[in-house]
């Protein structure tokens, strides 16, 4: 007998959106999680979100999190998404106030802290040899030099002096001209805008592979553009890295060393802002 209702949790990461289902008995058994995902993540004609994640067991960590973008995509991983699932995670009893969880980037530690209602996600080290920076880009874009990384899912890095003022058509349109720059980026890429504030604070704007849009943030751009930003000397690598995103604010800290960002640490929100049931309506 096929479920009907299925208990969920609406959360945010800075605005950067999910659905959340704990899955650890196997309750979503039996769906096309590809369909399914693209259509309760559909604005306007289901609930809506930038992605949907799942809560399961694990042999090797407290819990596994398997992330799907909006377009049905799965994921490697999601920084926002980290600590909404780590917070869910200790909501439901999967995890106490200090957990690890596994992805498919790897083992994530995290810590939520109740006072400042944050989470704290530890990432795994990032070998600095596996980015490519200061990579010319000769063809019509935002910038003639990006950076790109992988940090958990493949990212760009554009700096840029006018961040803020960017209209939301000229982030989506260089967004998608790069992430489908399938020369470059075979499995596509995320596409970061960013600019130096001061040493010790960035503005970023993101165009996500898998929503094919803006959103309010992105957790391991952020990351990503944080390091980069250190390696080249535009910000204080030894103290946290203050990330201005669209919905709020993400403290990025780390350590470089001669082949490692090590200590990668990223801080922020995760907002619970609805529970309830799915109907088949959101996934029909
Ligand atoms: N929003 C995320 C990144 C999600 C993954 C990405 N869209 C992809 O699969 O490439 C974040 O906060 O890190």
């Amino acid at each position: 007998m096929p479920i009907t209702k299925i208990p969920f949790a609406k959360m945010n990461g800075c605005g950067n959106d999910f659905i959340v289902v704990d899955n650890r008995k196997k309750m979503m058994k039996g769906f096309d999680l590809g369909t399914f995902v693209k259509n309760i993540c559909a604005r306007g004609t289901s609930l809506g979100a930038d992605g949907f994640m799942m809560l399961e067991p694990s042999d090797i960590a407290d819990f596994k999190m398997r992330y799907f973008n909006a377009d049905g995509s799965e994921g490697a991983m999601c920084g926002n998404g980290a600590r909404c699932l780590s917070r869910f995670a200790h909501l439901v009893g999967a995890a106490s106030e200090t957990m690890s969880f596994e992805t498919m980037a790897g083992i994530y530690q995290a810590e939520v802290l109740p006072a400042t209602h944050t989470v704290n996600v530890k990432f795994p080290d990032v070998p600095l040899k596996t980015l490519q920076l200061n990579q010319p880009y000769p063809t019509e874009g935002p910038a003639s030099l990006y950076h790109y990384g992988f940090v958990g899912v493949p990212h760009t890095v554009w700096f840029l002096d006018n961040v803020a003022k960017l209209s939301d058509r000229q982030i989506t349109e260089w967004g998608k001209q790069i992430r489908y720059d399938h020369a470059r980026f075979p499995q596509g890429t995320n596409v970061n805008f960013a600019q130096v504030i001061d040493r010790h604070s960035l503005q970023i704007r993101t165009y996500e592979r898998g929503v094919e849009a803006e959103t309010y943030a992105c957790g391991s751009g952020s990351t990503a553009a944080a390091i980069v930003a250190g390696i080249l000397g535009l910000v204080e690598s030894d103290s946290p890295i203050r990330m201005q995103t669209r919905g709020g604010v993400l403290r990025i800290s780390y350590q470089l060393s001669e082949e490692l960002a090590r200590d990668v640490y990223m801080e922020g929100n995760a907002k619970l802002v609805a529970t309830g049931e799915l109907l088949p309506d959101a996934w029909l």
